[in-house]
């Protein structure tokens, strides 16, 4: 299907121009149905540098962030978005590439009420808004345990539930296994007023069957929050969210952060190469893709950017009708295999 250009309003043109940050529009169509209305959905994906040096006080900096993606917000809310995702741990820098514990472990908050929680809620009624945030999470409940966590706040002030980061990357700087462990909440939907959505953090977007899982318990958008840098990931950055789109039979929103984060501390990355300050470059170029195959353009590789999307939710089961991926999937076969590839004493079924 050709995506069009969104029409967004003058006032929301200047602000973006005025605060500093790209502002893109687009509209995914679905054929009019007989027996369905369209069900359409405007989604907003957040993408920012961080806005204080990485040595500011923590508060400073988290604050700095709230103000900024706050604005951000409001222009979303005059474009008549309904859902806005921001990007991974958007309330600080990316510092896992450290390993120091501090100060980067006081930017965890609890999901249910902490700072941002609260923050979110704010915002999703002020503007009848379902808010996606991700953040460092710490779980007091559970001895202070900490989770890289989307929380999710419904259009009413509801927190309506959180989703963990299921995969922990080992690759580059990317040392994330030494402040948190991979997630315990499976593969949360969340029925929203205006439609089922996931989210799949980061560098769950390289596991197939992670998007399957999501799509299997019903989600019809499965956001992608991250942070990721030029060097790594950007050849894979534009096909796994769209692939994924295409395999589930839904839409996806892949968020990425922008720029370069500067640390007192070098550190090395195990390399052989010298020790460094800073992470790469995080490439932005955040994007949505549909289950047809088509994406919108991305944002830009270097400004803080809003991607404003209509997309009307019919084309999910329209796709599916086509192409039949749901239908003709083989899961029996594949959970039976897979329950046998687990065993420690697994013989992979190779003919000699
Ligand atoms: N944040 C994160 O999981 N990054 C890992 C690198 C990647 O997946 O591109």
């Amino acid at each position: 299907m050709e995506i069009m250009n969104l029409n967004l309003p003058q006032s929301a043109i200047d602000a973006a121009e005025e605060q500093d940050f790209d502002l893109k529009g687009y509209v995914f169509e679905a054929s009019p149905e007989q027996l369905r209305p369209p069900r359409t959905v405007r989604v907003g994906l957040i993408q920012n540098k961080i806005v204080l040096p990485t040595d500011a006080p923590v508060l400073e900096q988290i604050t700095a962030l709230h103000k900024r993606v706050g604005e951000m917000v409001e222009v979303a809310a005059m474009c008549g978005v309904n859902i806005v995702c921001f990007q991974e741990a958007w309330t600080m820098p990316f510092a896992f590439c450290t390993r120091e514990r501090e100060p980067w472990t006081e930017f965890a908050e609890s999901a249910e009420d902490g700072l941002t929680t609260r923050f979110c809620i704010q915002l999703a009624k002020k503007y009848n808004m379902v808010v996606v945030s991700p953040i460092l999470e710490r779980d007091e409940i559970h001895g202070g345990t900490l989770w890289n966590t989307a929380v999710v706040v419904s259009n009413n002030g509801n927190v309506l539930g959180k989703s963990r980061k299921n995969h922990i990357p080992r690759v580059g700087d990317f040392n994330e296994s030494t402040y948190y462990m991979e997630g315990n909440t499976g593969h949360p939907v969340f029925q929203t007023q205006f439609g089922k959505i996931a989210v799949n953090i980061c560098y769950g977007r390289h596991h197939p069957l992670n998007w399957l899982m999501y799509s299997i318990h019903g989600a019809e958008l499965i956001f992608n929050p991250s942070a990721t840098v030029g060097l790594l990931s950007e050849p894979m950055w534009p096909i796994e969210a769209r692939n994924a789109a295409i395999a589930n039979h839904c839409f996806t929103c892949a968020i990425n952060r922008v720029g370069t984060e500067y640390f007192e501390n070098e550190f090395t990355s195990g390399d052989g190469k010298k020790a460094h300050h800073d992470f790469g470059h995080f490439y932005g170029s955040s994007y949505v893709a549909a289950p047809d195959g088509s994406r919108s353009p991305g944002l830009s590789r270097t400004r803080d950017g809003l991607l404003v999307t209509e997309m009307d939710l019919n084309l999910n089961r329209q796709v599916a009708d086509k192409w039949n991926f749901k239908m003709t999937g083989r899961y029996e076969m594949y959970a039976e295999e897979l329950k046998k590839a687990i065993q420690h004493d697994f013989k992979p079924n190779i003919k000699e």
